[in-house]
């Protein structure tokens, strides 16, 4: 017996400041993944859109992974595996595409199998394969997400974005892998900043909760990683500062970098996207500009 599915799952971006591993956004940009399982034997993967000339087309692709992982799970031999992705959320960039990957092969592989798993069981199954559970959560559940380990198990706190919320990111022309990311961070953290940061990751919570958009000039702050991944991110600190001077309620790295995301109302979105594109070519770096909004249902079956 056949069975075709398609799964659309929107880009993420994780961290929003001070929530390091553990706050995540779902955006309105959006990969296309179709899953095909079959008896007639044989494995085909094929790629679109960004990225498409990198990835690999192999049992190493992540997606590949995610629906093998899935088939494990359930316990279904599948003899013929087709899988074709288009991508639009732009690679190794922030906005994490490698999360919509392996969502999009467990959602698709799910629902092809009969859509045994829960989506706590798809957050389990994701976090172990992304190694974090920040982009994936948003990229299952939508809106914004709180994600935390309890006894050794992924789980996360959902909630509906204050509205409106404009999300503005500045995507640069240059690639930067999470684990290059990761590999600057510190092993410990002065005591001090690991304080500043609860105060301003509970406020950013609190500040999503309630509406309280002019808190988030605070509460975007953050020194656990920011300040450590500034020398990967030409020009950073004055990208942020333009979004800022132009209107942005508050301004980030998106997940490792190198996007930099600036939050506003849609009104000035326009200008903060421009003003942070200009920043970025003052300091040699090409860029584009995004103007998303938050994606409310996260992945779903077309
Ligand atoms: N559609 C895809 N299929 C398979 N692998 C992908 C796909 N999209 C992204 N990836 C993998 O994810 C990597 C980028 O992930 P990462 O460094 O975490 O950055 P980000 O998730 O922020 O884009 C790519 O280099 C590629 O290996
Ligand atoms: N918490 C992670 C988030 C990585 O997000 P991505 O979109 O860059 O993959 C980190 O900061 O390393």
């Amino acid at each position: 017996m056949e069975s075709t599915v398609t799964v659309r799952v929107p880009g993420t971006t994780a961290n929003c400041g001070p929530g390091f591993d553990t706050v995540g956004i779902a955006c309105t940009i959006y990969n296309d993944l179709t899953l095909t399982l079959s008896e007639k034997p044989g494995f085909t993967l094929a790629v679109t859109g960004e990225g498409a000339d990198g990835i690999p087309n192999n049992e190493r692709n992540i997606a590949y992974q995610a629906v093998s992982a899935v088939l494990n799970k359930v316990g279904v031999t599948s003899p013929g595996i087709t899988i074709a992705m288009h991508n639009n959320i732009p690679l190794a960039r922030g906005l994490g595409s490698s999360a919509a990957a392996i969502v999009g092969g467990l959602v698709a592989a799910n629902a092809a199998t009969g859509g045994k798993l829960g989506k706590d069981e798809l957050l389990v199954l994701a976090t172990a394969l992304e190694g974090h559970p920040d982009n994936v959560a948003p990229a299952i559940f939508g809106g914004i997400t709180v994600s935390f380990t309890a006894g050794g198990t992924p789980e996360t706190l959902r909630f509906n974005p204050p509205d409106p919320l404009r999300l503005v990111v500045a995507v640069p022309d240059f690639g930067l892998s999470t684990k290059a990311a990761r590999q600057v961070l510190p092993k410990t953290v002065p005591y001090a900043d690991a304080v500043f940061n609860v105060s301003r990751a509970a406020l950013l919570v609190g500040a999503l909760c309630q509406g309280r958009l002019d808190l988030l000039r605070f509460a975007l702050e953050d020194r656990l990683h920011q300040p450590y991944r500034a020398k990967l991110i030409p020009g950073m600190d004055e990208v942020l500062a333009a979004a800022q001077a132009n209107g942005a309620l508050g301004a980030a790295i998106s997940g490792a970098g190198p996007c930099l995301i600036a939050f506003a109302h849609r009104e000035t979105s326009a200008a903060i996207g421009g003003a942070m594109v200009a920043a970025f070519a003052r300091h040699g770096v090409k860029a584009a500009s995004l103007d998303l909004d938050v994606d409310n249902h996260g992945a779903k079956i077309i």
